[in-house]
């Protein structure tokens, strides 16, 4: 049976978890670890209830505080009576259906999609969902990983399967090296602003390439983790020693001899050379610069050297006018220099730029502005993605950095990435923001958002605008 038809990675996990495949049916997938949040889970767990059925395999859920929750205080209902309601829900259900929970304050919590790869949740070669578009991240270990809806939530709860149609696969090459000081945020918001914002709706996504390979685990999550915003179903990225390097030793990972099994395994899960895809893009790393968002979708960015792109910039009607649009609301004039934008909040934080490696990265910009604080005019937090990543932090100094230079340090959770709970923008605060989402209202009503990266981000609140690190 050697020779078989070349498969994508995507193929292989796919065939590798399918348990039922019929005519006229849906596929019925298994699922390997199931992650959820308070937001997405109440209902699941109420038609549980109602229908008398237990969680099938309670021991592939876990469950994590993360949307609802203040950055200022460990009590349940520090952000409001509302979200201490959701809160307090998760922690009953978890309760009564056998599911492990990190709580309010428990070592192991945090954003969820920050949580599953530090604590070897996350694992090559699986199939994770949580109800959280943003569960793409795990496919950075070679996981299919994607967001599912309450009815499905309820479906793996029920049963550990879920029942999905098969994805067209784009292979997204990104060849030779980045520049110094390019990060993963660059990398995924310039091929967001390649593909445009939809460009991969209806797609599994793998990244290659040696610009990806050259990749830490923490920046291969950044850029699988921004996958859904340009509409893909996952992001995938080929497991290698960088990532059985990150694995071995996860407090949840396998251990001595199943751990070397597994690498025997993981590594037969990246795509044959000459498996075929639907649709192929390149990039070239070195054409990469520092990236800022200008608009209300995240493939409405340019490079920092560059400007507020005008409607006539662009040929397509629907561009023109959602260009007009975003202009409108983010209120900049075409023509100005993105290094101009002045900005009032500065958010370095959310799944997509929490970890430790981001928070390294800022507080390296921060040291370069030696002794110069955040601007006057500019209030800047920083919200690791979890407690690990917070101790990690304060371990190494990185919180003293921050403080000394006038940034709020302060405790995890998904914060100002989404206005869910304490931490919301004003009407017309504009915030350089780490986070994956810049449509209107995003981070409160009324607020304007610009995707960047941590360097970015440092960099606009000691110095009130975008800079170019590179000039
Ligand atoms: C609340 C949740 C359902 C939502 C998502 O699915 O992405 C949130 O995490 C987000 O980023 O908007
Ligand atoms: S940090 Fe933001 S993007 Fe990530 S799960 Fe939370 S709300 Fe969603």
């Amino acid at each position: 049976m050697s020779n078989a038809t070349p498969k994508t990675m995507y193929e292989k996990l796919w065939q590798t978890h399918l348990v039922e495949e019929k005519a006229g049916e849906t596929p019925l997938l298994y699922v390997d670890r199931h992650l959820i949040h308070e937001v997405t889970s109440p209902q699941a767990f109420a038609n549980l209830r109602f229908h008398n059925r237990p969680v099938r395999h309670p021991e592939r859920t876990i469950a994590t505080m993360d949307h609802n929750i203040s950055t200022r205080s460990i009590k349940i209902d520090a952000a409001g009576e509302g979200a201490a309601n959701q809160l307090r829900a998760l922690e009953k259900n978890c309760k009564e259906f056998g599911i492990q929970l990190f709580g309010m304050g428990h070592k192991n919590q945090g954003i969820a999609h920050v949580m599953g790869p530090e604590l070897g949740l996350t694992l090559p070669g699986t199939i994770i969902v949580c109800g959280d578009s943003h569960t793409a991240t795990h496919g950075a270990f070679g996981a299919l990983a994607f967001g599912i809806g309450t009815s499905e939530v309820e479906h793996v709860f029920a049963t550990q399967t879920l029942r999905q149609n098969k994805a067209k696969t784009m292979k997204i090459q990104v060849n030779g090296h980045v520049g110094a000081g390019i990060s993963a945020k660059d990398i995924i918001l310039a091929i967001i602003g390649k593909t445009g914002s939809a460009g991969a709706t209806g797609y599994v996504v793998e990244y290659c390439g040696e610009a990806i390979e050259a990749l830490s685990m923490e920046e291969r999550m950044t850029v699988c983790n921004m996958s859904i915003e340009f509409g893909a179903k996952a992001g995938l990225i080929a497991p290698d020693q960088t990532t059985f390097d990150y694995v071995e030793g996860k407090e949840y990972a396998p251990k001595g001899e199943v751990f070397e099994q597994a690498v025997i395994d993981w590594k037969n899960l990246r795509s044959d050379a000459d498996a075929i895809f639907d649709t192929v893009i390149t990039l070239e790393a070195k054409d990469i610069k520092a990236q800022v968002t200008w608009g209300t979708n995240p493939g409405q960015v340019v490079s920092v050297d560059g400007s507020v792109p005008s409607p006539d910039n662009f040929s397509d009607p629907v561009e023109q006018e959602s260009c007009k649009q975003a202009l409108e609301y983010m209120d900049l004039k075409a023509g100005t220099k993105i290094t101009d934008i002045q900005v009032n909040k500065v958010f370095i934080g959310s799944c997509t730029n929490s970890r430790i490696e981001d928070l390294r990265a800022a507080a390296s910009i921060v040291q370069r502005y030696q002794g110069q604080k955040v601007v006057a005019n500019v209030d800047a937090i920083i919200v690791p993605g979890s407690y690990r990543v917070k101790e990690q932090a304060e371990k190494e100094g990185l919180d003293k950095v921050f403080t000394d230079a006038g940034f709020e340090w302060r405790l995890p959770g998904c914060s100002m990435c989404l206005g869910m709970n304490d931490d919301v923008l004003g009407a017309g605060d504009r915030c350089a923001s780490t986070s994956n989402r810049n449509f209107e209202g995003r981070q409160g009503r009324g607020s304007r958002t610009h995707l960047v990266s941590p360097e970015m981000a440092a960099a606009a609140a000691i110095t009130g605008h975008f800079v170019d690190l590179n000039a």
